[in-house]
């Protein structure tokens, strides 16, 4: 639209230039039209004047002959004589007569002798010879050609006794007329009005007679005649006159002009708009990436939410700080800061909640920074507080202490009041030793141990540490690898029924078998399994083991054994765990009602609304489920009843020093209390003595698991045990 405004002046120029060249056009060539039909008319006036003049000149002619003849005295016979040369002078005489007074016939020339009765000749025709007056009689009267006119004209003006006659022949007249007055390519006609008959005409078309033919009318011999004059199509053309298409042409061609000019205007216009434009462009996409290039520069040194120092400008700040502490003979510390179930704060208030307190907790960290130090944020919900020329580590620890206090009250965000807690890695460099990125790991190293123990406190960087992690380090590597080279194995710990001893099933333990042979414990790598995502194949593994083996003590005999398996944290994030049991089950054939899987109480706690679809599916699908550990988590009783949970596992915790210690009996008792309340299984783990068997029987707690009746043993030893006592267990098998 804008683009066309411009051609706006062009268009509008075209089309009036057009119509003003076509009404100009049309005007001359209506102009022209009237011209032609001017000229016809007048040529046809021109043509009457003519006729009128030749029959004029004739009639003088004939009144001369008759003067001659009265001064000549002449006879008949010299009359005849003279007659042709007088036919000489007036070549449309046909014939000459002489009459006397009454009409009878004198003499004649190239006329018959006839007998004329002046009594038949219309008295009106005749008037004016009484006069001396000259005569024109229509030729029928005189029995001459209808179409001929005669003159009549007395001897002499007083003498009424004698006559002459001229026969004149018209068409000659008007042949001669005609052809010598107008044009040859004209057409010409002479009718009789009152029976429209045509007299005389020159013509080889009428087409053109109704639009262009001049017209008048005269009266001759008391009739009225009609003249008309029209151009054939030849003298209409070149009649025609060239300017209507001139004017055409030109106007056309000055429009067409007149447009063009206005077309390239147009165009350097839009050009010239289009160039500002582009400028404008140009302009504001140069202070975008002036503005883009300042915002990156910051970044480069920045974090983007808390406008905090980022990972890069705190080891440029730190390089300055171990400068001058090796100057000075003093150390760099380093906090590394970690907020407490940030995660947990993020997933239930929403990721705006949580950028806010992370941005509060800046401003908090920032208001504790002494002059000589460089707060940053590493990302997520990590912080690195670096302080230069410190004297020794308790004035390092002494700011990671002011850390936790400064955090420890409250935050207020959205009408949210949050508590969050802080872990600190602490961390001071040994002059000469180290570097900014060895302080820097050195701090992660330590707060990964202050989490370990426990949150909402610091660890100090220590050797013991680094080696320790070390060892972890190593753990790992040979996990990985004995995973993949198959190095894993499954024990199983019988279930027993502690009235009869029967062997009710097993739970299925993961072993490592080292290279050396020795074995190493689940406690020992499920967590580094855990870390690592190992657990995932290492599971798969356990279940996979577990339900073969369960199908083989099945096709033994020992077809009511159930299966513990126990599942991690780490495997309930998986999306597709249902089918992957599923999967197994259906692939060993197991009933699914013979295998219980066993989630610890804190797993339970932790993500108890995100596990709820999962322990659905899993009861619909007829497998058991067994809160492992139960009772030293806390959990919400009440949550218990709202969960398809089918077992509790009362933590060894609470067993090993029944039946003495009244805590644990009354914790024990509480337990059996709920599951019956709730009608859900018990089993009590860790079982190592009588007394503890007679304890949890006199309560009605009837399934046990403990070194009593078994430690957990290899699947062939298991099989055996329940080959040799037929499903029962002797007490203290090993
Ligand atoms: N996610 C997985 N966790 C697993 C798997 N295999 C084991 N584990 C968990 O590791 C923890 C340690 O297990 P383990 O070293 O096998 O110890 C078990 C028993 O040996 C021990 N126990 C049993 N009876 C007694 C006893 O009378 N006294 C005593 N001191 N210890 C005893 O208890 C462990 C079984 O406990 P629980 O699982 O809670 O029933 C342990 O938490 C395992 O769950 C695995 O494949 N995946």
């Amino acid at each position: 639209m804008q683009r066309f405004s411009h051609f706006r002046l062009a268009i509008l120029t075209a089309i009036s230039g057009i119509l003003l060249t076509l009404v100009i056009a049309g005007v001359i060539y209506i102009q022209d039209g009237r011209q032609i039909r001017q000229q016809l008319s007048s040529e046809l006036q021109d043509l009457q004047l003519h006729i009128n003049r030749q029959l004029q000149n004739h009639m003088f002619g004939l009144t001369w002959i008759a003067r001659h003849h009265v001064r000549s005295q002449a006879d008949a016979e010299h009359w005849q004589q003279e007659a042709p040369i007088v036919l000489n002078s007036y070549p449309h005489f046909r014939a000459l007569i002489w009459l006397d007074q009454d009409f009878n016939w004198l003499a004649s020339y190239h006329s018959e002798r006839q007998t004329l009765n002046r009594e038949n000749i219309p008295q009106q025709y005749l008037a004016p010879l009484q006069t001396g007056q000259r005569a024109l009689v229509p030729s029928q009267f005189l029995n001459a050609e209808q179409i001929e006119v005669s003159m009549v004209v007395p001897l002499a003006q007083n003498d009424q006794t004698q006559y002459f006659i001229g026969v004149l022949d018209t068409r000659a007249l008007l042949s001669s007329t005609v052809n010598q007055f107008i044009d040859s390519r004209s057409n010409f006609r002479l009718a009789q009005v009152s029976t429209g008959r045509s007299f005389f005409e020159v013509a080889d078309s009428e087409d053109l007679l109704s639009r262009w033919g001049g017209i008048s009318e005269f009266n001759l011999f008391g009739e009225t005649w009609q003249m008309a004059l029209w151009p054939n199509r030849e003298r209409l053309n070149d009649m025609r006159s060239w300017l209507p298409l001139l004017v055409i042409l030109a106007g056309f061609v000055t429009t067409a002009l007149l447009t063009f000019v206005l077309y390239i205007l147009g165009i350097s216009r839009v050009r010239a708009q289009e160039l500002a434009d582009t400028n404008i462009d140009l302009y504001v996409e140069i202070e975008e990436r002036e503005r883009v290039e300042k915002r990156m520069a910051y970044l480069a040194e920045h974090d983007w939410l808390t406008d905090l120092a980022n990972r890069n400008a705190l080891m440029e700040q730190l390089d300055e700080f171990f400068q001058q502490a090796d100057q000075q003979q003093l150390h760099v510390g380093a906090l590394f800061i970690d907020l407490d179930n940030f995660k947990e704060v993020n997933d239930a208030l929403g990721h705006s909640v949580g950028d806010q307190l992370l941005k509060r907790v800046a401003t908090r960290l920032h208001r504790l920074a002494p002059a000589n130090s460089c707060l940053a944020r590493m990302g997520g919900d990590e912080y690195v507080l670096a302080l230069a020329n410190l004297p020794n580590q308790q004035s390092l620890i002494d700011f990671a202490e002011k850390v936790l206090t400064t955090l420890d009250t409250h935050f207020y965000v959205d009408d949210y009041e949050i508590f969050i807690s802080a872990s600190i890695g602490v961390a001071l460099s040994k002059p000469g030793v180290d570097t900014p990125e060895s302080l820097i790991r050195n701090a992660d190293t330590a707060l990964y141990r202050a989490k370990e123990s426990g949150r909402n406190s610091y660890h100090m960087y220590s050797e013991i540490l680094h080696h320790e992690l070390n060892q972890r380090m190593e753990l790992m590597k040979r996990l990985r690898h004995a995973v993949e080279h198959h190095k894993l194995t499954v024990f199983y710990q019988p279930k027993v029924d502690m009235h009869s001893r029967r062997i009710i099933g097993a739970e299925a333990l993961v072993r490592w078998i080292d290279d050396d042979g020795s074995i190493i414990g689940p406690d020992k790598f499920i967590p580094i399994a855990e870390d690592t995502g190992l657990i995932i194949p290492i599971s798969e593994f356990v279940l996979r083991s577990a339900c073969k083996q369960l199908a083989v003590w099945h096709s033994l005999g020992f077809k009511d054994l159930n299966m513990a398996v126990n599942l991690s944290g780490k495997q309930l994030q998986s999306p597709d765990l249902v089918a992957q049991i599923m999967a197994i089950v259906n692939e060993t054939g197991i009933p699914a009602s013979h295998l219980e899987l066993e989630l610890t109480e804190q797993v339970f706690i932790d993500n108890i609304q995100s596990h709820t679809n999962f322990m659905h599916a899993v009861r619909e699908r007829g497998i058991s489920l067994a809160i492992d550990d139960f009772g030293i988590g806390y959990s919400s009783l009440s949550y218990l009843k709202h969960f398809p949970v089918t077992a509790l596992k009362i933590d060894r915790s609470f067993v090993q020093d029944l039946p003495h210690d009244k805590d644990d009996a009354t914790l024990t008792q509480t337990i059996i209390n709920l599951a019956k309340s709730l009608d859900i299984g018990l089993v009590a783990e860790g079982v190592e003595t009588e007394d503890q068997v007679e304890f949890l029987l006199d309560r009605d707690c009837i399934i046990g698991q403990g070194f009593l009746f078994s430690r957990p043993i290899p699947a062939d030893e298991f099989t055996r045990l329940l080959d040799e006592y037929q499903g029962q267990v002797p007490i203290q098998i090993m």
